[in-house]
């Protein structure tokens, strides 16, 4: 399974998005600021942009999910039971997951912003497909919620699995990471490998290479672990 970018050009206005490279097995961050073109590579890895030049190959690829950043654009039901059926999801499962229990009969637009991205992480991850995007899977999560979504991401066993985010404080560990700036993207390789050379790496990673650490990952608990082994 790999999804292939060769030479992906997409222009629009005055941005353009240039890429190449492969995804493959495993957990990819993409991260960079906003406005880089984060969103437009997921919506044109998904196929529902159409690419400039160049093009995105799937290699044994049989489903496709995409999780948009604003989770209100995946509604299609009056319950958040039926949005969860929606999905081809058992509603009861999908409910405990989420940390909704008993919101059953309600209209998921009566869920706050938080519990709605909660519902719609919980029914892309749980649909398990074979290649699985999240854009900003954290925005508007409380710390709990985040850390949640991170195990559930670690849990996929398998199936690639492409993160675009530019969280700086919770992240799952991952098997590599890219970098997107003014709409070029740039593989950075395997982790631990490409941490050293990520230019957004949050805060406690940059203190932790600063101080001649090596984290194995991008978690917090990595930095820490990382700077107790050079501090003992
Ligand atoms: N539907 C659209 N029509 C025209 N321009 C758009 C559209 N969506 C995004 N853009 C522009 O394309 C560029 C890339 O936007 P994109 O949403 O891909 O960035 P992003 O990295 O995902 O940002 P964020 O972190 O805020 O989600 C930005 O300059 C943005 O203003």
């Amino acid at each position: 399974m790999r999804v292939e970018l060769d030479e992906l050009l997409f222009a629009r206005g005055t941005f353009t998005l240039r890429g190449s490279g492969t995804f493959d097995e495993g957990v990819h961050l993409v991260s960079g600021p906003v406005g880089s073109g984060k969103s437009t590579l997921a919506l044109l890895i998904a196929g529902l942009l159409r690419p400039t030049g160049g093009a995105v190959r799937r290699h044994g690829i049989s489903s496709v999910q995409v999780l948009l950043q604003f989770p209100e654009y995946h509604i299609t039901s009056s319950t958040v039971a039926g949005e969860a059926a929606s999905w081809g999801l058992d509603p009861d499962e999908v409910l405990a997951r989420a940390d909704l229990v008993g919101r059953a009969d309600d209209d998921p637009f009566r869920l706050s912003r938080g519990e709605l991205k909660r519902l719609t992480l919980c029914c892309a991850i749980m649909q398990d497909p074979d290649l699985l995007m999240l854009d900003e899977p954290f925005s508007s999560l409380d710390c709990t919620a985040k850390q949640r979504t991170c195990r559930m991401i670690e849990g996929r066993r398998e199936g690639i699995t492409i993160i675009f985010s530019h969280e700086s404080a919770v992240l799952p560990r991952v098997d590599a990471i890219w970098e997107m700036e003014n709409g070029t993207l740039t593989g950075l390789g395997g982790v631990p490998h490409a941490i050293p050379r990520w230019r957004h790496a949050p805060p406690y990673l940059a203190y932790a290479l600063n101080e001649g650490a090596r984290p194995e990952n991008i978690r917090l608990q990595d930095a820490r672990e990382a700077l107790c082994r050079i501090r003992d």
